[in-house]
C-alpha cells in the first residue's frame, strides 16, 4: 500500500534530515511508529500525505506516486484518499464541530457531500462520545473532545489510508481503547492500513507491527 524508496528530506541547510532507504506498509496492516521526540515521525507522515515533498526518492501510496504530484493534485489526493489525525488536531475555530468533521468535502470536488456523508459524521461523532456537541466550536470543547472531532474528520471520508499522529494522546485510558477500536473498525471496513505514531506503549500490543523510528535518522543504522 505504501512503498518508500531512497527517501531523503531536510528542513533547509543544516536542519533536521531524514533518510529512509526502504519502507513498506502492507494493505490492511496496523503499524505503530515509536521513537524519540524529534526523530522525524511527524515529518514522515507529512511526506506520505504530500504536505511535504521529498528532496529525493519515491513515495507511492496505492497507485499514486505522491512525490510526483503537483500542489493541486496533492491536495485532492490527501482529502480524498487519506484520513490524517494531526497531532495538534488542526481544527478551524470559525467552523463548528460538525463543519470541521465535514471539512474534507469543502476542499475538493473529488468528494461529494451527500446525506450518507452527513449520516457518517453523525454516527462517528456518536461513537466517539461527542454526538451532542456538534454545534460547538473548537474553543468550547475540551482537548479530548477536540481530538475526537479530529478523529471523526479523518474517518468520515472512508479513507484508503489512515495516518494518525498521537490520536489518543489527550484521552483517558478507557477512551483511548475505545477510540483505537473505532479507528481499527473503520480501517477494517474500508480495507485501509493504519500507520499510527504513538508514545502510548500500553497500546502497542494492539498493533501487528511496531517500528522504532530512531533508525531513520540520517546516518542511523537500518
Ligand atoms: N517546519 C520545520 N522547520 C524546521 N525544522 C523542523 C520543522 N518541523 C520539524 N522540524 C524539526 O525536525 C525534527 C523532527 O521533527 P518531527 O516533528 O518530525 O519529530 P517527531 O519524531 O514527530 O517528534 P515528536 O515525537 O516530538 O512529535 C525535529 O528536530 C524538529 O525540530
Amino acid at each position: 500500500m505504501i512503498h518508500i524508496e531512497n527517501l531523503t528530506f531536510g528542513y533547509g541547510a543544516g536542519g533536521f534530515r531524514l533518510n529512509i532507504p526502504a519502507f513498506t506498509l502492507a494493505q490492511s496492516e496496523r503499524l505503530a511508529v515509536v521513537g524519540p521526540s524529534g526523530s522525524g515521525k511527524t515529518t514522515l507522515l507529512n511526506l506520505i500525505a504530500g504536505i511535504l515533498t521529498p528532496d529525493s526518492g519515491q513515495i507511492t501510496v496505492a497507485d499514486t506516486q505522491v512525490s510526483n504530484l503537483g500542489e493541486t493534485d496533492r491536495r485532492k489526493f490527501r482529502a480524498s484518499q487519506i484520513g490524517f489525525v494531526f497531532q495538534d488536531f488542526a481544527l478551524l475555530d470559525y467552523l463548528n464541530a460538525r463543519q470541521n468533521i465535514l471539512y474534507p468535502y469543502r476542499i475538493t470536488s473529488a468528494l461529494k457531500l451527500d446525506e450518507a456523508a452527513r449520516d457518517r459524521a453523525q454516527s462517528l461523532a456518536q461513537a466517539c462520545g461527542i454526538g451532542d456537541k456538534l454545534d460547538r466550536h473548537p474553543t468550547a470543547l475540551s482537548q479530548g473532545e477536540q481530538q475526537r472531532v479530529a478523529i471523526c474528520r479523518a474517518l468520515v471520508t472512508q479513507p484508503k489510508l489512515i495516518l494518525s499522529d498521537e490520536a489518543t494522546g489527550n484521552l483517558d485510558p478507557d477512551s483511548k481503547a475505545r477510540i483505537l477500536d473505532l479507528l481499527f473498525e473503520q480501517a477494517a471496513a474500508a480495507g485501509a492500513p493504519v500507520l499510527a505514531v504513538t508514545h502510548d506503549h500500553e497500546l502497542l500490543p494492539r498493533f501487528e507491527r511496531v517500528l522504532d523510528f530512531a533508525q531513520f535518522r540520517e546516518g542511523g543504522q537500518p
